[in-house]
């Protein structure tokens, strides 16, 4: 243990060697964040599974943290974690340094800009494509759990959108099946994903027999040998082959770093898909400014009404004009978003803080940055843990970015994808993935949540990786839309108790239930 020294902030050792604190922290870390800070201040240094970690808790000292490149850096720990998770060599390596940096340059290229019409284009066809195969002919009712359909979808899409298309699977004429192999590839990353807080924190994968199985097959189909065979790989993923190839990195590696992309595009967009539209349900205000932004937007582009099996397409600028979309899903990662954002120090250094306080770091100690308290703080977002659609929505209605604290503007007071060098690069197309799905949904569907309660809790074990699942899944209803019948599309609390079997079945599938829970009524 250390003793705390001169200019350093109040440490909070634990009384358990080497774990410190971790158990209290794994148990509810925002619980025990603000309690530590109700007792040490805005900033405090935590003694964590044998290693140490300054939380600077104040958002006015966000900024200065994120600005500090030269003594804090953020792909360190990033890396630490990746190779054990994933099983790729380490990029940290000095051979690897260029190259590397190479694949970042990258993902800005590819997923911003043109690039990044480009790829939100190719997933509105494929979502239709796999919608479409999951719609109900004929006005009929399908049930299903909500997570499981939503899982479904998106995986799908999404996958075929970065990954493309193995030749072979197509279905004449109807587009791409979910064959065999879809179902499977979803199966195996559901399990290797479940064990993500097992393994980031330090549970070699071998212990986890059903991840390390579901790794190794996921894997396996990563190959570039293989994926060259695909059809409509993305340009991200095809550049990005080109770059770990000209890295001479070894052939597992290459597929082992594909693995990861399929993680970091799918392990959050598949959960905040998921809050996005359950709280666009539960909410019949959200639902009605919703629907009636997505016919007013597709309605003036010629979109007749739903009921065959027609692509529409969304245009770029009309995607960017869906405002009440935006603020709904923004909405939804507030509520949901529970990420943590580290650096490592490079060397010893002082960190001046908003207030002109300044912080002593030692060299290899971690700092972090914990958005959430931002996210559920009320002085800026008022009955914090209550769903507003229209909480980033401004007079105009338009995207409202101006948020305070004791009456200073905030420069960040919203964070799920991070910030700074290491935000999440596949930000801009991960809003638009979702907002293209809820287009969808309501433009296509009616929709109820027949046994909506209480509201669903997050599942606190995965904090720190990013947006948390819901503790179960809900039943949803769904068939096309009846316009004429004029219903409103979404209805909760009605037709209790149907269809449980059907949606179990897909659920389990889909990663939404697990086998022997039941679709939970929580009413
Ligand atoms: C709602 C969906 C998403 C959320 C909440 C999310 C969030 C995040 C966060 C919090 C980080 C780490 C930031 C940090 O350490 O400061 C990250 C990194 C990353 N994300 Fe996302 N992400 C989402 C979707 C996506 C999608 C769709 C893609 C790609 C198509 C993507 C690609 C990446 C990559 C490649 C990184 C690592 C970047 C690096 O190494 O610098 N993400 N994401």
């Amino acid at each position: 243990a250390r003793t705390r020294r001169a200019g350093e902030p109040p440490l909070e050792g634990g009384w358990i060697p080497f774990f410190g604190v971790a158990l209290s922290y794994g148990r509810d870390p925002l619980a025990f964040l603000r309690r530590t800070r109700s007792k040490c201040g805005d900033v405090f240094t935590c003694r964590l599974a044998g290693g140490y970690i300054t939380f600077i808790t104040d958002p006015f000292s966000f900024p200065a943290v994120v600005r500090q490149g030269r003594n804090l850096d953020f792909q360190k720990f990033a890396q630490s974690i990746s190779c054990r998770v994933f099983g790729h060599v380490n990029f940290n390596a000095p051979m690897y340094t260029s190259g590397f940096q190479e694949v970042h340059s990258l993902y800005r290229e590819m997923l911003q800009g043109p690039s990044l019409t480009l790829i939100t284009q190719s997933m509105l066809g494929h979502l239709q494509t796999v919608l479409w195969r999951s719609l109900p002919k004929g006005g009929a009712w399908e049930e299903d759990g909500l997570q499981s359909f939503t899982n479904r979808i998106m995986f799908e899409a999404g996958f075929l959108t970065v990954f493309g298309q193995e030749r072979g699977l197509q279905a004449g004429g109807a587009g791409p099946k979910a064959g065999p192999c879809m179902r499977q590839v979803m199966r195996n990353f559901m399990v290797f994903d479940s064990a993500f807080p097992e393994m980031v924190a330090g549970l070699p994968i071998h212990l986890c027999v059903r991840a390390w199985l579901a790794r190794k097959a996921l894997v396996e189909t990563f190959y570039h040998a293989y994926l060259q065979q695909h059809y409509c790989v993305s340009a991200l993923i095809q550049k990005r082959m080109d770059a770990f190839d000209r890295m001479r990195v070894d052939e597992s590696s290459k597929a082992q770093t594909n693995l990861c992309m399929l993680w970091a595009s799918q392990a959050n967009t598949l959960p905040a898909t998921f809050w996005s539209l359950y709280h666009m349900l539960r909410s019949p205000e959200a639902f009605q400014a919703a629907r009636a932004e997505v016919d007013r937007v597709l309605s003036k582009s010629g979109h007749q009404s739903s009921g065959t099996e027609t692509m529409i397409s969304i245009s770029k600028d009309q995607l960017d004009s869906m405002f009440v979309l935006g603020s709904i899903v923004e909405e939804a990662l507030r509520l949901s978003s529970a990420s943590i954002m580290i650096r490592v120090a490079n060397n010893d250094f002082e960190l001046t803080l908003d207030s002109g306080q300044t912080a002593a770091i030692r060299q290899g100690d971690y700092i972090a940055l914990y958005p959430q308290f931002i996210h559920m703080d009320p002085d800026i977002y008022p009955n914090p843990t209550e769903f507003q659609f229209d909480r980033f929505l401004d007079e105009s209605g338009q995207r409202k970015s101006d948020f305070y604290k004791a009456g200073r503007r905030l420069k960040h007071y919203l964070l799920p994808f991070g910030s700074g060098a290491s935000a999440c690069p596949g930000r801009f197309f991960a809003m638009n993935e979702i907002k293209q799905f809820l287009a969808l949904m309501l433009w296509h569907c009616d929709l109820e949540l027949p046994h909506s309660g209480a509201p669903l809790e997050t599942d606190c074990s995965r904090a720190g990786l990013g947006i948390l699942p819901p503790t179960h899944d809900v039943l949803l209803r769904y068939r096309l839309r009846d316009r004429g019948a004029n219903s409103g599309g979404r209805r909760e609390g009605q037709k209790e108790g149907e269809g449980e079997t059907d949606g179990e079945k897909k659920g389990e599938e889909a990663g939404g239930l697990e086998k022997g829970k039941a679709l939970v009524k929580t009413d």
